[in-house]
């Protein structure tokens, strides 16, 4: 069974926002063809922000907030990320339905670096941060052909939607405005999305029991558990 597409609000906090809209200002934008994977060029119209200064001040703020989010570590467990890239959709332009690529670096034509099979990483999750007010421009949906329907995400600056990537999903049109996200790939310490989901709630389940009492005994047999559920299941 899929794993949910998980939203998480004010992922990125008011002093993250304003420090990343210093560094839009000051970049420089190029093709986003430049990261397309697996035979995704032709649907790919957007792009993304030049690797100088302002942007790996971004990444920066984007891993910062990775490492503070309780929802994040205890739903997707992240093994590894990739950097992100700062993509942006002015008016005309989208990213047609597609699916990402199972393993990032495998086969990739533009972003070979290292030897040959170094910076492989599976990607179990993808994520999108909001850096653009939704008010400020149309179209520009995230949409995805969902085992559960179609599903439409746009959502307020500094929120995120994180989401497994096999699940196929385009951007709409930009029909005003102009849209600018980070977007990455996580590989997972669990490979097998059920294994996750019941370390997942054992894990938040102690951090509840926890919060009512830090010293009780179910609290602390729960912490044990969960913990070593973690133990057995985490490949790092
Ligand atoms: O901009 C987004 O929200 C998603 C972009 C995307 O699907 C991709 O780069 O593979
Ligand atoms: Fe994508």
């Amino acid at each position: 069974m899929w794993p949910s597409i998980i939203t998480i609000e004010k992922f990125l906090d008011d002093d993250d926002l304003d420090t990343i809209q210093e560094s839009i200002d000051a970049a420089a934008f190029v093709d986003g063809a430049v990261s397309a994977g697996g035979g995704n060029l032709d649907v790919k119209n957007n792009r993304e922000m030049a690797a100088e200064q302002p942007y790996v001040e971004i990444v920066k703020l984007v891993e910062r907030a990775i490492r503070r989010s309780l929802e994040l570590n205890f739903s997707v467990f992240p093994r590894a990320i990739t950097r992100a890239i700062v993509n942006r959709y002015d008016e005309g332009m989208s990213y047609g339905m597609h699916i990402d690529s199972p393993v990032i670096g495998f086969m990739a034509q533009q972003q070979a670096y290292g030897s040959f099979g170094q910076n492989y990483l599976r990607s179990d999750f993808s994520m999108t941060v909001f850096l653009t007010d939704p008010a400020s421009y149309d179209g520009g949906e995230l949409t995805f052909a969902s085992p559960w329907g179609s599903r439409v995400y746009k959502l307020p600056i500094g929120s995120a939607v994180i989401y497994p990537t096999g699940m196929p999903h385009e951007v709409t049109t930009v029909t005003r405005g102009s849209r600018l996200a980070a977007i990455l790939w996580m590989q997972s310490m669990i490979r097998d999305h059920e294994q996750r989901r019941q370390v997942s709630d054992l894990n938040v389940l102690a951090q509840e029991l926890l919060a009512l009492d830090r010293t009780s005994p179910l609290a602390l047999k729960a912490r044990d558990l969960a913990a070593n559920a973690l133990r057995l299941a985490a490949d790092v």
